[in-house]
């Protein structure tokens, strides 16, 4: 099996959290893409969906499911997203793709996280995969050396700005033994939008795309 085989088997596992008649929230990469494609097979169920990031909302729009603002739908009953990697709490590591902070607000604004991926992506301890902060411009060099300080070695995505207007930091190099911890110190550092650590709010459940079919892992 290969990994894009895996990551579908994993999206395709999640449709049966989708609750037919409510509005869900869709995340971004390619697993998800694999989740919407998915969608498309039961759009006429689904009266609308909040999306994480401008390209989802492209995919959404295609296949006809109408985007909703997050502000007028209250809360969601399910948000279905990847990550770059996630532990046995099930909490992860996002932002590969640079959408982790829309994607902590829907997470945040859902009953229920479905994380989809493909096993690769479960890990010991996180911190191996970049972790990725999205950080107000003109704070990034006073970010970079408060990374510094907490250990880390902060890289500037280059290129890239994020649907919000914001630069992407990369840290290398952090062994991640108390994720709930460094979440909330990288989160105080002003100028900080938001880590892509999903430690407050980890997945309810995970769905990993193996060779022997999907495993899910729920919390706790
Ligand atoms: O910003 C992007 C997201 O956090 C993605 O969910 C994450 O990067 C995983 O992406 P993929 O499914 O492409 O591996």
């Amino acid at each position: 099996m290969t990994q894009d085989e895996a990551k579908k088997a994993a999206a395709e596992a999640a449709l049966k959290y989708v609750v037919p008649g409510e509005v869900l929230g869709v995340g971004t990469g390619s697993t998800v893409n694999y989740f919407i494609d998915a969608l498309a097979r039961i759009r006429d169920d689904i009266p609308g969906a909040v999306s994480s990031s401008n390209a989802s909302t492209e995919r959404l729009k295609k296949i006809g499911i109408p985007v909703l603002d997050l502000n007028k739908t209250g809360t969601l009953s399910i948000y279905v997203d990847g990550a770059d990697e996630a532990n046995k709490h099930l909490q992860l590591i996002k932002g590969g793709g640079a959408a982790l902070t829309r994607e902590k607000i829907v997470a945040g604004a859902s009953r229920k996280f479905i994380c989809i991926a493909d096993e690769s992506k479960l890990v010991g301890v996180l911190g191996k995969f970049p972790l990725p902060i999205e950080v107000i411009p003109m704070a990034q060099s006073y970010v970079g050396r408060e990374i510094v300080k907490l250990g880390g070695q902060p890289y500037l995505r280059d290129g890239v700005i994020t649907d919000n207007g914001n630069v992407i930091i990369d840290v290398r190099g952090l062994e991640i033994l108390d994720p709930v911890k460094l979440e909330a110190q990288i989160n105080q550092i002003a100028g900080v939008v938001t880590v892509g650590l999903f430690a407050h709010r980890p997945a309810d459940v995970l769905l990993l795309g193996t060779p022997v079919g999907v495993k899910e892992i729920k919390a706790g």
